[in-house]
């Protein structure tokens, strides 16, 4: 199984690149670069067509100037929109526009877009004849701030033209560090430098920049430099899966317990412990809130349901909390058992209103690293005396500070979900797509969770494996046909169940493992 493909943040990037300065010229760096372009290019964009390279003020524009050079010499047709004055172009850029002027490959100089939007509307010239596909070097990762002014339009217009998208390190206007855009180019497929950025799959991150590629330019980490961001891959939690031994029974898998469902929101935990018993938990108990649970569940009857006072708190290895529970005064004590000097011995997953009461304690319960908080935006913001907008702006930074003041592995859900643990480590999920935002599904995410920390797997590898295979199993179904809309949540179980399984043999097959 591969290592993790780590994420690097803009100061991280910087200081790879320095360090390569130091050993070369920086403008040999940015013909590596050029050329993993243009070879990637040649690979991905249409031929038969123009290649239309958009070319901004900085050494992004140098990347693309450097490709659609190789290009040209290459034979194919290309042509070069340079959206800034060529005197002003940084020192690598220009002698990358030299090279270009002396290979004659095509190019016009278009009026530098302004900061501030002009009285006119900023209008493109018409789009080169035949053209198959746009090359976007506009903005890479010396994007300071939301892209403003005419760049907007142009982005805009750039975004409108009905051929496929490919951006140079990252889709300008997206930033790299948190997946914050405004205005962005709307990328079929980026190559990325260096690096993969952590904005390119969280945020917006997923929309702008399609399916992302890496080309390292063959330099190494210097000292100093350690990925503290991963892409949240097998390799990260797979080890820790849980073993199925031939003399097992159901007593290896752990008692999980759900927590949930007041008055009208039976159907929560019932999908969360569905879902936990299609990832392997040993004994699934449903503690209802309301007074008249259901006897059992049709669909499941292997679940036990008994009111949420009968559940035998004790014996359990997992305890999830939150799903339909309220916020009434029969949830309140199950956060209040969560104090320091009560024991326990179950590991909690706190969930949707368990997670709203978290938010109001006075007192914040003892939570260890061997819990896990899933809250989405709004939640997470609740939880930081904050607003979603913070949250969002950067959600590293929230799920890294969620870990930190609540002490557990938390869950930041969401495009690109990101996790984090109270000693800092910080992962994104690539899987999940737009099926997944739908009802429920956070019910069950919730419940595969428990369901592999009541197997004993450590809170953050648990959490890992748990949105991993949560996401896998939407893409899957997607795959087949169902969805994007309409996609419920009760169907992830059996599709997460089937992922898992493929992962535990491609396991065994795998010699580490
Ligand atoms: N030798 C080199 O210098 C190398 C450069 N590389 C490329 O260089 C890129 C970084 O280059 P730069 O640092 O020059 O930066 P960029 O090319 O990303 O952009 C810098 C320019 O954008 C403008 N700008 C910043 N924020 C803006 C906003 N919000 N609205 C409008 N304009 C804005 C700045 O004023 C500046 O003119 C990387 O993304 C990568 O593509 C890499 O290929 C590695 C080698
Ligand atoms: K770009």
């Amino acid at each position: 199984m591969d290592t993790p493909t780590p994420l690097y943040l803009t100061r991280q990037i910087r200081a790879i690149e320095a360090a390569a300065f130091q050993r070369e010229p920086s403008y040999a760096v940015m013909t590596r670069a050029g050329r993993a372009a243009a070879r990637w290019l040649d690979g991905v964009a249409p031929g038969g067509g123009t290649l239309l390279f958009v070319a901004g003020p900085g050494n992004n524009g140098g990347d693309a100037l450097v490709a659609a050079t190789m290009l040209h010499r290459a034979g194919r047709a290309v042509r070069v929109w340079l959206l800034a004055p060529p005197e002003r172009l940084p020192a690598d850029a220009s002698q990358a526009w030299h090279d270009a002027c002396v290979a004659k490959v095509p190019t016009d100089i278009l009026p530098p877009p302004a900061p501030a939007a002009g009285m006119a509307p900023y209008v493109l010239p018409a789009f080169p004849p035949r053209m198959s596909a746009i090359v976007d070097g506009l903005l890479g990762i010396g994007l300071s701030r939301a892209v403003e002014g005419d760049l907007v339009t142009v982005i805009e217009q750039l975004n409108h033209a009905p051929v496929p998208r490919f951006a140079l390190d990252i889709p300008s206007g997206l930033q790299a560090d948190t997946g914050v855009a405004q205005q962005a180019i709307r990328a079929t497929a980026t190559l990325t430098f260096i690096g993969a950025k952590p904005g390119l799959y969280t945020g917006q991150g997923r929309d702008f920049a399609g399916t992302v590629s890496t080309d390292d330019l063959g330099l190494p980490l210097p000292d100093g430099v350690t990925a503290e961001i991963m892409l949240n891959e097998p390799a990260c939690f797979a080890h820790a899966l849980p073993a199925r031994l031939h003399a097992s029974h159901k007593g290896s898998f752990g008692n999980l317990a759900i927590i949930g469902g007041d008055a009208g929101m039976c159907g929560a935990p019932l999908l969360g412990a569905r879902a936990a018993l299609r990832l392997g938990a040993g004994r699934v108990h449903v503690g209802f809130l309301n007074d008249a649970p259901p006897a059992f569940d049709v669909q499941h009857p292997e679940l036990m349901l008994r009111a949420a006072s009968q559940i035998d708190r004790a014996a359990m290895d997992a305890i999830v909390l939150g799903p339909g529970m309220g916020q009434g005064t029969r949830a309140q004590p199950w956060l209040d058992l969560l104090n320091a000097g009560t024991p326990r011995t179950a590991r909690h997953v706190l969930d949707a209103d368990a997670l709203n009461l978290l938010a109001q304690a006075r007192t914040p319960p003892h939570l260890n690293e061997q819990d896990v908080l899933t809250p989405h935006p709004l939640e997470a913001a609740r939880l930081l005396s904050g607003n979603i907008a913070m949250v969002q702006t950067d959600r590293l930074a929230a799920a890294r500070a969620l870990s930190k003041r609540y002490g557990a592995v938390s869950v930041l859900k969401g495009s690109g979900t990101v996790v984090a643990a109270p000693d800092g480590r910080l992962a994104i999920n690539p899987t999940g797509n737009a099926a997944l935002a739908t009802a429920g599904t956070g019910d069950v995410l919730a419940g595969m969770t428990g369901a592999l920390l009541a197997q004993g797997m450590p809170g953050w590898e648990a959490a890992l494996a748990a949105v991993w295979l949560h996401g896998a199993a939407a893409d899957r179904l997607v795959a087949q046909g169902a969805g994007m809309a309409g996609l419920a949540a009760g169907d992830l179980a059996c599709a997460a169940r089937a992922v898992y399984r493929e992962l535990v043999e491609l396991m065994q097959g795998s010699p580490g493992l």
